[in-house]
């Protein structure tokens, strides 16, 4: 069993235009709605491919009850913890050649008290003693920034592995704070945090190993077009294949990480796993989820130790 917890779910509404003009009137040739947020997202691809999930989050107003709904209707079991905010949506706008514009809301306040009752409803989880914990997306208006902290503190307690994937000051502050055995960001998002660029794979190893050196256990580093690398605290792996014109990127790290989550085995086979469920999730729109017929490790090539002067746009 993996739970997920998403502090700031969304109603994920993708459009089709055949060419984004600003200050025009734009008209779509598809839309799609998915039930989204970053750790909905994992659960939505853990529950395709077969595996045990329960998603925590907080909902309120017509488009919360909606977004249970949907869930609902994907057979992904929520625990949605009642706030008085309404849960927020997400605009994707996605252009013919693949340009993907995203408007992401800030989300309902919360309360001191939903917030701690959204913690209480991880704990109860967690009491269960599931395999992981992964908490990810943004934060709520009114969720403190030590968020994550206090949810490293409560896995760590109860001895569950923590996996997280946000961004900011949510993100720094747990990474100092320790006891994350897998972070999942960005490159950009991991750039943002070491307050320095990332141009090459000595520049994110080095990254990554001051993340762990805080206190936590292994980055998993997603670099877009170029795979993602994995680092632990003595190795480095790199997966990557031919670059895809995508359909949609919403969603591709999610399903990156669900697919590290889901792949057993050693660190570079749960690598070149979850890099071939990052591009399967590029070639859906919206953030439609791969199932298992989209899934080809065969096309990821996996480097261990990969060059630390290679520039990671040459990846
Ligand atoms: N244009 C692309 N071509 C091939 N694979 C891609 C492309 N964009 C994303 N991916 C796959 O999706 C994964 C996650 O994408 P990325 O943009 O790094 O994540 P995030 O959504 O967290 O920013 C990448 O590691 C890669 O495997
Ligand atoms: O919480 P945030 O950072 O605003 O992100 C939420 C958005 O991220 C997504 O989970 C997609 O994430 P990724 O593209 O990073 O995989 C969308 O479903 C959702 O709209």
């Amino acid at each position: 069993m993996i739970v997920t917890l998403t502090p700031n779910p969304s109603l994920d509404r993708a459009l089709e235009v055949d060419e984004l003009v600003l200050g025009e009137v734009n008209r779509a040739t598809a839309s799609h709605v998915h039930p989204g947020g970053k750790g909905i997202n994992v659960s939505r691809v853990l529950v395709r491919h077969g595996a045990a999930t329960v998603a925590v989050l907080p909902s309120g107003g017509a488009d919360g009850a909606r977004l249970v709904e949907l869930l609902g209707e994907r057979g992904v079991a929520a625990v949605a913890v009642p706030v008085a905010g309404d849960v927020r949506t997400n605009l994707t706008l996605v252009e013919h050649g693949g340009a993907t514009t995203k408007v992401n809301a800030p989300g309902p306040e919360l309360s001191a008290a939903e917030v701690d009752a959204l913690v209480a409803a991880v704990e109860d989880q967690l009491r269960r003693r599931p395999d992981a914990l992964v908490a990810a997306g943004s934060l709520p208006v009114g969720a403190p920034a030590s968020l994550f902290v206090r949810v490293a503190g409560l896995a760590g307690r109860y001895g569950v592995p923590f996996g997280l994937d946000t961004s900011g000051e949510p993100l720094a502050r747990a990474v100092r704070s320790g006891g994350v055995t897998l972070v999942k960001p960005n490159d950009e998002e991991l750039a943002e945090i070491v307050g320095r660029d990332l141009v090459t794979v000595g520049d994110a190893v080095d990254a990554a190993r001051w993340v762990i050196d805080a206190g936590n256990r292994a980055v998993l580093l997603s670099l877009g077009a170029h795979g993602a690398l994995l680092v632990t605290h003595d190795h480095t792996w790199w997966a990557g294949g031919d670059p895809l014109v995508p359909v949609s990127t919403v969603g591709a790290g999610d399903t990156t990480l669900a697919g590290f989550l889901l792949a057993g085995g050693d660190p570079a086979g749960r690598l070149q796993r979850a890099v071939a469920f990052g591009r399967a999730a590029v070639l859906l729109p919206g953030t439609a989820v791969p199932g298992p017929h989209d899934i080809h490790p065969e096309a990821v090539r996996v480097v261990a130790e990969p060059d630390h002067d290679l520039a990671l746009k040459e990846l």
